[in-house]
């Protein structure tokens, strides 16, 4: 039997007070493209962070590739967080002093991996996401779209078994989105990915192959698109 990419079943994630998930299950197949829609606030940002592991729930479980989190001690945690789930945040998130290729190489580097292996293929994926010639730029050098092709390398190149996208295309305008979304489906499927899109933006739902849509921290309904 295949592991599911995301197995999250009744989760809740309270922030001080405001309660942002109430019980939420979901499950993600391998290669499964999944669209995280609902109102402003509904706790969709709340929910992918919760299943990338950046959010610890309070209630509830969270597996990636069929390891629930809660039971992993700290640095496997962190290891599995690391090279199962690539993040692609909605302004790329890149770090602004290194160069393209230092910041996709960065998540292999954590991991331990050698320094001129670890630029190679970040330079491989700089390339197939179309901005290998900034590869010596750093971020401020460079529009918004070029950053977040960059963010999309990073997110792939340690090989995660699911990508997680908030508003990906959230700062780009209606082409660069369209192009932004051809690119994150390429690259997850080329790395044998799934992918989960946190989105207000109707556009990018149609590319999807089920769609997720959330209310008040509950999972209002779910439609298969494919
Ligand atoms: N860091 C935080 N501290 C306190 N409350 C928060 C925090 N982040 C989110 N919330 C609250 O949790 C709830 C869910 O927020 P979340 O950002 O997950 O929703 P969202 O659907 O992603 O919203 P948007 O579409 O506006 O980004 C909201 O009530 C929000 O105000």
């Amino acid at each position: 039997m295949t592991d599911l990419a995301l197995e999250m079943a009744r989760v809740e994630y309270a922030y001080r007070r405001d309660v942002a998930l109430r019980g939420v299950s979901l499950k993600v197949r391998p290669g499964e493209v999944v669209a995280v829609t609902g109102p402003s606030g509904c706790g969709k940002s709340t929910l992918l962070h919760c299943a990338a592991g950046i959010l610890r729930p309070q209630a509830g479980t969270v597996a990636l590739a069929g390891q629930n989190l809660a039971e992993l001690p700290e640095a496997a945690r962190t290891r599995l967080r690391r090279t199962q789930a690539g993040v692609v945040l909605q302004f790329g998130q890149l770090v602004p002093d290194l160069s393209l290729t230092d910041n996709v190489a960065l998540p292999l580097l954590l991991e331990g991996h050698e320094r001129a292996a670890a630029r190679r293929a970040a330079l491989e994926w700089l390339e197939r996401v179309g901005v290998a010639e900034d590869a010596a730029a750093v971020p401020g050098e460079l529009s918004g779209g070029q950053n977040q092709r960059a963010a999309v390398a990073r997110a792939l190149v340690t090989g995660p078994g699911i990508v997680f996208a908030d508003e990906p295309t959230g700062s780009l305008d209606s082409q660069a989105g369209e192009q932004m979304m051809e690119l994150l489906l390429s690259s997850a499927r080329t790395g044998g990915a799934a992918l989960v899109i946190v989105t207000h933006d109707n556009m990018v739902a149609a590319y999807a192959d089920r769609e997720v849509r959330l209310r008040d921290g509950i999972v209002q309904h779910e439609v298969a698109l494919a």
